[in-house]
């Protein structure tokens, strides 16, 4: 990939052992480790992207879940350009969690506009049985935070990985030019295509 492609910082958040360094091996590397261990602090992979035509390396940003590193990982928030916000299908309380992750990072990363930054919601480990989080709930959370995407991912066999990663590309794009169109005195953002972009990424 030639030297113009735009860098993006995308972070990962939720709790730990939700999957989020496996989510990242996986789009990065395509590799799996069923022995993968806590994160401490932050690591960060770059990936090369393209969507619609366009160019981007992606600098994806994986934190650690544990409340214990809460003081490692909030630095990094700052500069982000999208946040993937991630919990596991198995595990409610990391569902129940998300809101608290989202006001973390738009606290640190000192964002006021909450519902008009592209966040992406991940309920990852969709392989397992013992499913805990229906899709609706997890849908309706999506409507109530600035209808962001929603994707059912596993990091173990890959499903919608690719997918929901680009997805946070394409929902900064879309947000972007919103805001392009917003009149100067006027409403806000075009109803409409708000709700075309909230539609992108739902499970079936
Ligand atoms: N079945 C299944 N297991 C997964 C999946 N993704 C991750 N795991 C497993 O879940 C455990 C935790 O995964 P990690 O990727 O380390 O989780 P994390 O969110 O990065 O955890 P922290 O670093 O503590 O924040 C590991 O044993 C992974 O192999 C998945 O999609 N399906």
């Amino acid at each position: 990939m030639s030297g113009k492609s735009k860098l993006l910082k995308v972070v990962l958040l939720g709790d730990g052992g939700v999957g989020k360094s496996s989510l990242m091996n996986r789009f990065v590397s395509n590799k799996f480790d069923a022995q993968s261990f806590h994160t401490i602090g932050v690591e960060f992979l770059n990936k090369d992207v393209t969507v619609d035509g366009e160019s981007f390396t992606m600098q994806i940003w994986d934190t650690a879940g544990q409340e214990r590193f809460k003081s490692l990982r909030t630095p990094f928030y700052r500069g982000a350009d999208c946040c993937l916000l991630t919990f596991a299908v198995d595990d409610l309380q990391s569902f129940r969690n998300m809101s608290m992750w989202k006001k973390e990072f738009l606290y640190y990363a000192d964002i006021q506009d909450g519902n008009n930054f592209p966040f992406v919601v991940l309920g990852n480990k969709i392989d397992v049985e013992n499913r805990a989080v229906p899709c609706e709930s997890a849908k309706e959370w999506c409507r109530q935070n600035g209808n962001c995407p929603y994707f059912e991912t596993s990091a173990k066999d890959s499903t919608n990985v690719d997918l929901a990663f680009k997805a946070a590309v394409k929902r900064l794009k879309e947000l972007e030019d919103q805001m392009d169109e917003k009149p100067q005195h006027g409403n806000t953002v075009d109803l409409k295509k708000k709700n075309k972009a909230s539609n992108s990424g739902c499970c079936n």
